[in-house]
């Protein structure tokens, strides 16, 4: 029986708002919008206005819960805009994060590159609860509703509660349809899915990994979660994220709500070493390095060739 079904309703309906707006700002404003962060990373109107929609949202439901989310509204303050209420609603999003109690984390435009140049993004949202992600929901607007008709219909959102499976609805519907990773146990057919930059998850380390692994089939690139999005749905076989640089620590926005989908797709999820993703440390994954989804029956089997690869 599912846990969080107000959570679950309310959540969707955040998500499914959120990338209305997304899409509306992409056919308005986008390309006279974009500012660069202090991490040199770009931002535009509809990162803030989508965190804005989905925080505004979640405190009328739920105001006594945190989030964690990636914008705040430092960047806004020179701007034009001085909407003290949204600029307030964006910065609702600025939990620390942590092991106690229950909290959101919100990436309200995941693959910002993706979305300013037409192609993939996904707004993520995930609920944590002492330092387990319980419920994760991502609306991905670009995406084709059916890998097999790259032309046809386009917007899915998918739907992950612990224990209770995870399903694909179309943005032109409420049916739900419940979802799995592929089930091949050859690893040699398999396919990864990676980034489109190269800049975060190495392209050369994961050629060699697949020539480790036999592997011969062109990896799926996409921006943004739309990768776990793809695996969970058996689009391709493997998501993988190999660090580009010693430092870098993912942010628990940009995988939340993709792992608990991959979890309840029937796959599994770690980081590069075979190591639980722990989701309690702040907002940050500071304790893995890269990650790697795949279904049960391959999954060590990449794990095992990281290590050769990385270990050599
Ligand atoms: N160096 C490095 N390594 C790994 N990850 C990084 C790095 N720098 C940034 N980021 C984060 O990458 C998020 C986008 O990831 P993607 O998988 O969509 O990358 S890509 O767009 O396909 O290149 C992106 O999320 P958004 O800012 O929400 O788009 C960043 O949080
Ligand atoms: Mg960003
Ligand atoms: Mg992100
Ligand atoms: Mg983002």
């Amino acid at each position: 029986m599912s846990v969080f079904a107000a959570e679950r309703t309310v959540a969707i309906n955040a998500v499914l708002r959120a990338s209305e707006v997304c899409q509306k700002v992409f056919k308005q404003l986008v390309s006279t919008e974009t500012i660069t962060k202090k991490d040199k990373t770009p931002v535009t109107i509809a990162d803030f206005s989508a965190q804005a929609v989905v925080n505004t949202i979640l405190y009328k439901s739920f105001p006594n819960d945190p989030i964690v989310g990636e914008e705040d509204s430092g960047d806004l303050r020179d701007e034009p805009l001085d909407e003290e209420k949204l600029l307030d609603a964006i910065d609702r999003g600025s939990y620390p994060g942590g092991s106690q109690g229950r909290m959101w984390t919100l990436d309200p435009i995941d693959g910002t590159k993706g979305f300013l140049r037409g192609e993939q993004f996904a707004v993520c949202l995930a609920l944590i609860v002492g330092g387990n992600v319980q419920l994760g929901v991502m609306g991905c607007p670009n995406l084709p509703v059916d890998f097999n008709a790259p032309e046809g219909e386009r917007g899915c959102l998918f739907i992950a509660e612990k224990g209770q499976g995870a399903f694909q609805r179309n943005f032109s519907s409420t049916e739900e349809t419940k979802i799995h990773v592929s089930d091949i146990s050859s690893v040699s057919e398999a396919s990864f899915c990676e980034s489109v930059e190269a800049a975060h998850s190495s392209h050369d380390d994961s050629a060699q990994i697949a020539s480790l692994l036999g592997m011969t089939k062109p990896s799926l690139r996409m921006d943004s979660q739309c990768k776990y999005c793809s695996v969970s749905r058996g689009d391709a076989d493997i998501y993988l994220r190999l660090p580009t640089r010693a430092d870098y620590e993912e942010n628990i926005w940009d995988h939340a709500s993709g792992s608990i989908l991959i979890q309840e797709t029937g796959g599994e999820i770690s980081d590069i070493n075979g190591k639980p993703l722990d989701w309690s440390l702040g907002r940050t994954l500071k304790a893995n390095k890269g990650i790697v989804a795949a279904n049960s029956k391959i999954h060590s089997k990449v794990i095992e060739a990281c290590n050769k690869h990385f270990n050599k």
